[in-house]
């Protein structure tokens, strides 16, 4: 079962970035009372009026820092989709301040906000980065999450539901490895591999999707769902990229880049200790204890000494030709390989 949209309002914060954009087509092949995106930019908003011209879609401009701009667009909106982020590792880590401000207080202001207007779920989107974080944009994002779930702690039966999902590295998502090492193939130039050993969880933009209707569909107050990946290191990443373009140009190393890391973590320890197994899924239950814990213990819980976190590094590790076999399966992949067809 995934979400029933039927005749609903959607309001998709951050509506004019790839995942958004591409959510919103997804919700706009449902029988959809309305769609609302959400975003800071005139022009593109502008452009994606133009590119779509439907009567269901309805643009607002503003900016989840400002909370009066969120409620705006919140009245009579059934369920809210909340992408607006900062996401690039790089830029959050030379101004955590700005990290902080969109993805942690505009985070509360889109979530108190759909409480407010007693809208029926909310799902927030976070990123393996936020497990065991290292860098800005991970420890907001986490911050995020916990946001929510404090939230979600409050709540009644019959309030807004609030909930959030994980997922790792979109495949070909803008400004990304994968078409940058297409790139620097094509124009003949050595692949630049940071750490040849580094693994991350791979997922199409699809799969994110299905992820977040999958939560609209299955959330319980406060639940984070976890999407199941594969993984693969960026040595076979790259391997992958020049076979499939029949070509072979140097790879040269350059090193880890500001806060990254060796590998990622999907779920840790303590959030597998009361997870559910949903096949392609992970539902991670809220923690919805008080503070006084002693009340709470029972013998023969799930211990956490047997278990491991769920990581890049210990998921189904792919093989290059597997790598090969999932980089076909996507359209932009494909129209990069013809178009290089055609030159050569
Ligand atoms: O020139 C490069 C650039 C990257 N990499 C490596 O390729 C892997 C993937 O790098 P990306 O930049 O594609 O992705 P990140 O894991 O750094 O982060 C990405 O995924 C995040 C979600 O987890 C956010 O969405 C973020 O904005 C997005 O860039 C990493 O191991 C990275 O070290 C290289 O080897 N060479």
């Amino acid at each position: 079962m995934s979400a029933n949209l039927t005749n609903k309002t959607v309001l998709i914060t951050g509506g004019t970035g790839s995942f958004g954009k591409t959510m919103l087509e997804r919700v706009l092949r449902e029988d959809v009372r309305e769609v609302r995106i959400f975003s800071r930019d005139e022009l593109k908003q502008e452009h994606l009026r133009i590119e779509l011209r439907d009567p269901r879609v309805r643009f607002y401009l503003g900016d989840v820092r400002d909370r009066a701009s969120v409620d705006g667009a919140m009245h009579g909106v059934n369920l809210v989709f909340h992408a607006a982020a900062l996401k690039q590792v790089p830029s959050c880590e030379f101004f955590p301040m700005q990290a902080v401000m969109t993805n942690v207080v505009g985070s509360h202001n889109v979530v108190e906000s759909a409480v407010a207007h007693r809208v029926q779920h909310v799902v927030c989107l976070s990123t393996d980065k936020a497990a065991y974080p290292v860098n800005a944009m991970g420890m907001t994002k986490g911050l995020m999450e916990k946001v929510a779930q404090s939230v979600a702690r409050r709540l009644e039966p019959d309030d807004t539901v609030v909930s959030s999902v994980r997922y790792g590295n979109v495949m070909y998502s803008r400004g990304s490895v994968i078409p940058l090492f297409i790139q620097q193939i094509k124009a003949n130039q050595p692949i630049t591999v940071t750490d040849g050993r580094m693994t991350r969880f791979m997922m199409s933009l699809e799969d994110a999707i299905e992820l977040v209707l999958f939560s609209f569909g299955h959330a319980r107050q406060g639940d984070m769902f976890v999407k199941k990946a594969p993984a693969c290191t960026v040595e076979d990443l790259a391997q992958a990229l020049q076979n499939l373009f029949g070509t072979s140009v140097p790879v040269r190393t350059i090193g880890m880049r500001h806060g990254e890391k060796l590998f990622e973590t999907l779920a840790t320890v303590g959030e597998l200790a009361h997870s559910q197994d949903m096949g392609d899924y992970l539902r991670v239950a809220m923690d919805d204890r008080d503070l006084n814990y002693e009340k709470y213990f029972t013998e023969g819980e799930p211990d956490e000494a047997d278990l491991d976190d769920y990581t890049s590094h210990n998921t189904h590790r792919m093989a290059v030709k597997e790598i090969e076999h999932l980089l076909l399966t996507l359209p932009a992949v494909r129209a990069e390989l013809s178009s290089w067809e055609t030159v050569t």
